[in-house]
């Protein structure tokens, strides 16, 4: 299935270093997952690999079908580059480079499309805004209509929910929820264990290596967060995680 992911034997890291060792297992087509673990712990690492910006060390990741035409990947909102002049509708319009090309022409389907991906984030009058004068909500509904256009089997979302506010979040949590009864494959980073917990079926669980994977309920035990803990501080003291997710930043305000 095309939706599927296979981490076989992973490890990742940067400069010839192990930053995540030997991660082994399956996303299974469809799945919803949310991946958790201290800061450090391997998480963005994790994703780039997935979405194939960061080459393996060692092992492999085994995706059935066009990888390209097939994954979506919204980074930490810190690595998009805002001073770039650009407007929403710029910045949306990339989710379509895909099928038109860089500089394809855009028609009148795509015109409609994008219509309606703005709709669904709440963007409607934010056509011609330049990106530096969004908040951090706004900028973050708008790398959500990309993705929505991008119309991805699966999506691979880098701490979709920080530092934004309420409203924002529950209308993102919305979108993810709706990619998710498409039967898209969804990976998530998160730091809020409460949000993983309401919505997300399945866990991945990192402390530089596999601590948990599977049901939710299953891997956010008690036990298992404490290991993770643990095993970070030992390679970081400054790997403070919280079992409310609030060991990061998480602002409420825009
Ligand atoms: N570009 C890089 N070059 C070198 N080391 C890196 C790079 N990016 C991350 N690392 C290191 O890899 C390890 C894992 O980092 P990663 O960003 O994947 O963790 P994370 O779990 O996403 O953390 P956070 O919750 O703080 O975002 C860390 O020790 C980090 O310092």
């Amino acid at each position: 299935m095309s939706g599927a992911i296979e981490l076989d034997n992973l490890t990742l890291g940067y400069d010839g270093h192990p930053a995540v060792h030997h991660l082994s297992g399956t996303f299974s087509h469809g799945s919803m997952s949310a991946v958790v673990g201290p800061n450090g712990s391997g998480k963005s690492t994790l994703l780039k690999a997935i979405a194939g910006v960061l080459r393996p060390l060692e092992g492999r990741i085994v995706q059935a079908g066009d990888r390209r035409q097939a994954m979506a990947y919204l980074p930490q909102r810190a690595e998009i580059d805002r001073s770039f002049p650009a407007d929403v509708t710029d910045l949306v319009a990339l989710g379509l480079w895909k099928w038109r090309g860089l500089f394809g022409a855009i028609g009148r389907h795509d015109i409609k499309a994008l219509e309606a991906a703005l709709q669904a984030v709440g963007l409607v009058g934010f056509e011609r805004r330049g990106i530096d004068t969004l908040s951090g909500g706004q900028l973050q509904r708008a790398l959500f209509a990309r993705v929505l256009l991008q119309d991805a089997k699966v999506i691979l979302l880098d701490e979709p929910f920080t530092a934004i506010d309420e409203k924002t979040v529950s209308d993102l949590v919305g979108l993810v929820q709706r990619w998710h009864g498409e039967g898209r494959t969804v990976i998530a980073v998160l730091h809020d264990a409460e949000l993983v917990r309401q919505i997300f079926p399945q866990t991945l669980l990192l402390a530089r290596e596999l601590i948990g994977w599977g049901p939710t309920e299953t891997v956010m035990t008690r036990e298992n967060l404490r290991r993770s803990r643990g095993m970070t501080e030992a390679w970081d003291e400054h790997a403070p995680w919280h079992e409310d997710g609030h060991g990061h930043s998480h602002e409420a305000a825009q």
